[in-house]
């Protein structure tokens, strides 16, 4: 599967779609900060630096302004020439994905069970919408889920069918939203996890070692995560010849 190679920031052209607009793609957002970035290297540097390295160190950079620890990543990743649609849904895992799919989703990329369960841990920052979320709470609230914690939750999202489009979100995380750091672990094993493969990640008797251990070590947290970043950003790119060098991240080169 194509990778790293920032098809997801092409726009729909000509009527074909584009990976950006598929409805999976949904919270997907802030994409201005790129085309701000690709700008600024433009002007300095033209057609050097492909967006697919900038979405890469944007990450890099992301991390350590999240708390994160500092990731050395590998440059040289380029453009491609089309987006994917299609393989959005057949690679990207949903939220209520069981974890063996997820297993074996990250294991074709060469992440193991243990960098698996590190990335998961992303989801100590950022938020959830609630069209991701309510099928934990209604009809009747998912067993598995914490019952104070889903009282929370339902107040946050108040009916059982929410506009896709409104702004109804939870937070991942509630005690440090913002802080990229082991939280994550200890609320999956307060069954305060959110979505169901957050929650699966506790109980599974492949994964559960790891959440206790990350729960307990923010820096062996870390340095997962680290390791699993680097596996991640090196997934299948364009090098050399491959693709191009975007001029505007949202199209490609017209030449
Ligand atoms: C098992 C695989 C995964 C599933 C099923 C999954 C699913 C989701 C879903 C459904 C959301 C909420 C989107 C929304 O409602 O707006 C979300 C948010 C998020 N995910 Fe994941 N995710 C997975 C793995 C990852 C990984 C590997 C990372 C990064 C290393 C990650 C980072 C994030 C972040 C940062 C957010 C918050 C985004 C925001 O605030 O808008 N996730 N994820
Ligand atoms: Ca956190």
């Amino acid at each position: 599967m194509q990778s790293c190679d920032a098809s997801l920031l092409l726009e729909t052209v000509n009527g074909i779609k584009s990976e950006k607009d598929t409805t999976r793609s949904f919270g997907m957002r802030n994409f201005k900060y790129v085309a701000t970035i690709k700008r600024a290297l433009e002007s300095h540097c033209p057609s050097t630096v492909s967006c697919a390295d900038i979405v890469a160190l944007s990450a890099r950079d992301g991390i350590v302004m999240l708390g994160g620890p500092r990731v050395e990543l590998k440059t040289g990743r380029r453009d491609s020439k089309q987006s994917y649609a299609s393989d959005v849904e057949s690679s990207i895992p949903n939220h209520n994905d069981s974890i063996s799919a997820v297993l074996s989703r990250f294991g074709s990329m060469g992440l193991d069970t243990e960098s698996t369960v590190a990335l998961l841990g992303a989801h100590s920052v950022g938020r959830v919408h609630c069209v991701n979320l309510v099928g934990r709470l209604y009809p009747t609230v998912d067993p598995t889920l914490d019952p104070e914690y889903a009282g929370y939750l339902k107040a946050r999202c108040p009916t059982p069918d929410p506009d896709p489009k409104s702004v109804l979100y939870s937070r991942n995380d509630r005690e440090t939203p913002m802080i990229l750091d082991n939280m994550y672990y200890k609320n999956v094993l307060e069954h305060k996890g959110l979505l169901s493969v957050d929650q699966q990640l506790a109980s599974d008797p492949r994964t559960a070692p790891f959440v206790e251990r990350m729960a307990g070590d923010n820096g062996y947290f870390h340095q997962q995560f680290a390791r699993a970043v680097v596996v991640l950003s090196e997934n299948n790119p364009l090098t050399g010849p491959e693709g191009e060098v975007r001029k505007d991240c949202r199209y490609v080169n017209s030449n």
